[in-house]
């Protein structure tokens, strides 16, 4: 295998051999260490997407949906209703792991809706269907990656400047990825481009993953801090700035991982275009604003002590530490998604580019 291909083929997220269990790439552990973690049971899977162990919103959405199908396979229940009650139970504990990313939700609604259309199905019947439609969801998401890549290629030009926030390559999804999509299938295609990674504090997505697969795929990646984003836009580095999404509000504003929207008000002054990709299935119609998306806040020693050998804080500082920010619509050049290139105004191109939901 190419090693290009090594990167857009990632084994980041399956069913496992046993079809009871699901086997994830730990993406905390990188980039040092490359560690796979199976997980048996609700209360694991859950940590998993709580830790970030799998993050990115379609890959949480994708491991939820094998996860509920490895769930029902390990079932005991001794009639459908039981076995649709305790599954739905657990398709919820998973659902509030993570509140912003629509992926998730919507996936285990989705697996949930397969119990309800056939509640006449005998429990191995409706075992063997969970599987298939986890692995009909997983095969999508490959599918809209490749065709996101494919219409953000199009808006970029051999030698490029890319500034990008986060990490939406294949880790956080299926194979290309979204944000990183184009720049994976342009580099395949003998296309050079300069890449800039955003750290991503105070996770680091950006340093521990964007950047450690760009440096892997062969693209010329140059990480800087969150804090450096508008010198590289001043010094005329930059001719596009390309982010992923984990909710796109019927208006068109889209929460991101926290500093997206500051890349976006930077990227407005600079007169660059701010692109945002993302399958349609992070499109939630049925949120009208940004003001509507739930930002998850997370633990404050994220950012005093988690990468660090000594505390950089006191310990009774109080620390602020939103995971997502939404930016505004109104700061976005375009949405790709898997069905072409969505441009403003969103609340009347949107719709018709909203994914029939199951
Ligand atoms: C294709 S992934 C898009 C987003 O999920 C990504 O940019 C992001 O914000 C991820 O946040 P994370 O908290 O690491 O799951």
């Amino acid at each position: 295998m190419s090693v290009l291909r090594e990167v857009t083929h990632i084994d980041n997220v399956r069913l496992g051999d046993d079809r009871a269990s699901v086997v994830i790439l730990d993406q905390t552990q990188l980039p040092n260490r490359t560690v796979y973690v199976t997980l048996r049971t609700a209360e694991a899977l859950y940590q998993a997407i709580f830790t970030l162990q799998v993050r990115g919103a379609p890959a949480i959405g994708i491991c939820a949906a094998y996860g509920l199908a490895a769930l029902a396979r390990q079932s005991t229940a001794g009639s459908r209703a039981e076995f649709d009650r305790v599954l739905k139970a657990q398709s919820d504990y998973l659902v509030s792991s993570r509140p912003t990313a629509v992926n998730l939700s919507w996936a285990a609604r989705r697996m949930c809706a397969l119990l309800d259309a056939h509640p006449d199905w005998p429990v191995d019947r409706m075992q063997d269907a969970l599987e298939q439609e986890a692995r009909a969801i997983h095969q999508e998401d490959i599918d809209m990656c490749r065709a996101i890549s494919e219409h953000g290629l199009s808006l970029l030009r051999e030698g490029d400047g890319i500034l990008t926030h986060c990490n939406a390559g294949p880790l956080a999804t299926s194979r290309y990825g979204t944000a990183l999509g184009p720049i994976l299938l342009g580099t395949e295609r003998g296309m050079r481009f300069r890449v800039f990674a955003d750290e991503t504090r105070p996770l680091l997505q950006g340093a521990r993953l964007t950047a450690y697969e760009l440096q892997k795929a062969g693209v010329d990646v140059t990480l800087i801090c969150d804090n450096m984003a508008s010198i590289v836009m001043k010094n005329g580095w930059i001719n596009a700035c390309f982010v992923g999404c984990d909710r796109v509000a019927a208006n068109g504003d889209t929460a991101n991982k926290i500093g997206t929207s500051g890349v976006a008000i930077l990227a407005k002054y600079y007169g660059i275009p701010f692109y945002v990709l993302g399958p349609t299935s992070t499109i939630d119609g049925n949120c009208p604003t940004g003001a509507d998306i739930r930002i998850e806040e997370r633990d404050p020693e994220e950012i005093k002590t988690k990468f660090y050998a000594e505390p950089m804080a006191l310990p009774e500082v109080t620390c602020y530490n939103p995971a997502f920010d939404v930016t505004d619509h109104s700061l976005i050049t375009a949405i790709i998604t898997e069905k072409g290139i969505c441009r403003p105004p969103y609340s009347e191109t949107l719709p018709t580019f909203f994914r029939e939901r199951k």
